[in-house]
């Protein structure tokens, strides 16, 4: 599994253009320009946020903070980067001693607070927490946010994926076995991804949304998930008739067989032969389709699986697979399944399912074969087929889950919300736009049934809220939005996962831990805030001493404007 080595030094990030360069001029001006007054040394505190959920949905997974904790202990300006920024136009003039200044910055004086990979997450409370010099924390926001903006958007939408497809369906008695299974989504998207990093990271992040496999053998690799796939109809495509998988052979598996090489073809026929009798249909599938389900069953006899829509799925695909697979069980082998890529994925897989528990009396297997789908789909698919009849036991998603088509951005930000103790704000024409000012903490209140009730920020002098003990929380800036909490369970949100240059050992989770997490932490919310219709807004709320403090500084920054 990926994660920070917490044995030894810290790893690289996985992505090597990710390196104090990657930021935006301004950064680097603005850094200039604090040095230049004296200020970059100025203790200063930012806030990671983002102030709307994406989907239309009440809720954010969070993720991407073990590649954040990567590049912050590594931050350094080489030779050749600090060579390069003397070459920008804008930075003719700039004193020499600040190039000297940039080679020698490091995180050394920075602290992180922040929600581990795979918290879930709500609009306004603080993800990270920065606190350091502020020519340096300045230096961080860009490679920040791009390391946290994808990749909470990408769990975000697998996750909604995932609750999609696992949703409690109605499933009549006298369906086939295949309708009662509970479906599991595999990532297929590295072809339509925004590039290899957003593939590679889209495989990752899909993961902690709960993706079981990835199509992607990188990140397999990389980050030990699982690797799974089918074929693609070229496969099928390549093959004309069934001359060509003359005295092509299977190893006889069974228990009773002498281990002998038997050719398959003829083994084939007779079924095929056998089963035209009832179903005609037997008799007049495409050859070279069947020919490449032989020669598919040649290679992988142990894990058989045939995309089975390439000239048409019922007449054709469908039984050609279903004599293949009677000939390899005879063999001693257990067949997969078979996938759908076009048409009534409902309909087909229900058909599908139907012919194999036609077969499943005699040969109990069918019951267990795995029906894939894959084509376009995305969460309103999914919603739409959870209304219908339908026999998919698994969605192979691409396009949609890694381009984030519904929403392609989460719009974190990044915002200074202290200088030397003092607290900063900025002001907006839109309220969802104001800042919260002052170093705050976030907790989330937790009631009687197990169930978040709302998430509280309080200053960061304030004392923690106690468990049994009433609080007035209250709307940020709705004065008559107000509640009194008493909650059975307070949870602390940050954690200190960055001190002085070092990753904090064992403070953040690792993919697996934040898979585990994310699955139960959505679980635990109340199902209207997860739903997929009008969810419910999760509330978040500030208490009344930072109410008070904020509406004051509200006042007196707000110049009141003369009339007359
Ligand atoms: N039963 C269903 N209910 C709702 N949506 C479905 C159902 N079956 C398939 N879909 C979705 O409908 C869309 C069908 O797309 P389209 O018409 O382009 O595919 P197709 O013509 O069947 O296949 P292809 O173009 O690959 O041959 C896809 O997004 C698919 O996921
Ligand atoms: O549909 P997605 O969710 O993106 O899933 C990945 C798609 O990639 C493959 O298609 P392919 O590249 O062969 O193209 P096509 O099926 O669109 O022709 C596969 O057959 C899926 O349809
Ligand atoms: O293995 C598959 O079936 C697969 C992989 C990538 C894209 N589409 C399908
Ligand atoms: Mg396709």
């Amino acid at each position: 599994m990926s994660g920070i080595d917490n044995e030894g030094s810290t790893p690289s990030p996985t992505n090597t253009l990710v390196t104090a360069l990657l930021t935006d001029m301004y950064q680097i001006s603005m850094t200039y320009a604090h040095w230049k007054n004296d200020r970059a040394d100025d203790e200063s505190v930012f806030e990671l946020f983002f102030r709307r959920n994406p989907f239309g949905g009440e809720y954010t997974i969070f993720a991407g903070l073990d590649e954040c904790l990567k590049f912050m202990a590594h931050f350094k300006f080489t030779q050749s980067d600090v060579d390069y920024l003397k070459t920008i136009p804008s930075m003719k003039g700039c004193d020499d001693a600040f190039f000297d200044w940039l080679l020698q910055v490091d995180t050394s004086k920075v602290k992180v607070y922040a929600m581990r990979d795979g918290s879930v997450a709500f609009p306004r409370m603080p993800l990270l927490m920065v606190q350091g010099p502020l020519g340096i924390a300045q230096l961080l926001e860009t490679t920040l946010l791009t390391l946290v903006n994808y990749p909470s958007l990408i769990a975000t939408n697998a996750s909604r994926m995932v609750l999609a497809a696992t949703e409690r369906r109605e499933v009549s008695e006298s369906l086939p076995a295949q309708c009662r299974q509970t479906p599991v989504c595999v990532e297929f998207g590295l072809r339509r991804a925004q590039g290899p990093d957003g593939g590679f990271s889209a495989s990752k992040y899909a993961a902690m949304g709960g993706f079981v496999a990835t199509s992607n053998v990188q990140a397999g690799k990389l980050l030990g998930l699982n690797v799974a796939g089918t074929h693609a109809h070229a496969f099928v495509q390549t093959y004309t008739g069934l001359e060509e998988v003359k005295g092509r052979t299977v190893t006889d598996n069974t228990e009773q067989g002498t281990g002998e090489n038997v050719e398959i073809l003829p083994k084939v026929l007779e079924y095929r032969h056998k089963l035209a009798t009832d179903n005609p249909n037997f008799g007049t599938t495409n050859d070279g389709e069947l020919a490449a389900f032989i020669a598919y069953a040649v290679a992988f006899p142990h894990n058989f699986l045939c995309l089975v829509d390439t000239y048409e799925t019922l007449t054709s695909g469908l039984l050609n697979f279903v004599v293949v697979t009677l000939v390899l069980d005879d063999l001693g082998y257990v067949p997969k399944g078979i996938r759908l890529d076009s048409g009534d994925l409902a309909y087909l897989s229900l058909e599908c399912a139907k012919c194999f528990a036609s077969f499943a009396e005699k040969r109990p297997y069918f019951h267990n074969l795995s029906i894939v789908a894959s084509n376009d789909i995305n969460e309103d698919v999914l919603h739409a087929l959870n209304k219908q009849d339908h026999a998919i036991t698994v969605y192979g998603i691409g396009t949609n889950l890694v381009t984030c088509q519904a929403q392609p951005a989460l719009g974190c930000v990044y915002k200074l919300v202290e200088v030397e103790g003092r607290p900063r704000m900025k002001l907006s024409q839109e309220i969802e736009k104001v800042l919260i000012p002052g170093r705050k903490k976030p907790y989330r209140l937790v009631g009687r049934d197990g169930r978040p009730i709302m998430d509280l920020l309080t200053g960061y002098d304030e004392s923690e809220p106690q468990t049994n003990v009433r609080i007035l929380c209250r709307h940020a800036f709705i004065e008559r939005k107000r509640a009194a909490v008493t909650p059975s369970r307070v949870e602390a949100l940050h954690v200190l996962v960055f001190d002085h240059g070092k990753v904090v050992p064992d403070a953040n989770r690792n993919l697996d831990q934040a898979r585990v997490a994310a699955a139960e932490e959505l679980q635990r919310l109340r199902p209207d805030v997860r739903r997929y219709f009008n969810p419910t807004p999760y509330k978040i709320a500030v208490t009344d001493s930072l109410f008070h403090f904020l509406h004051e500084l509200w006042q007196s920054e707000t110049p009141v404007p003369e009339l007359s």
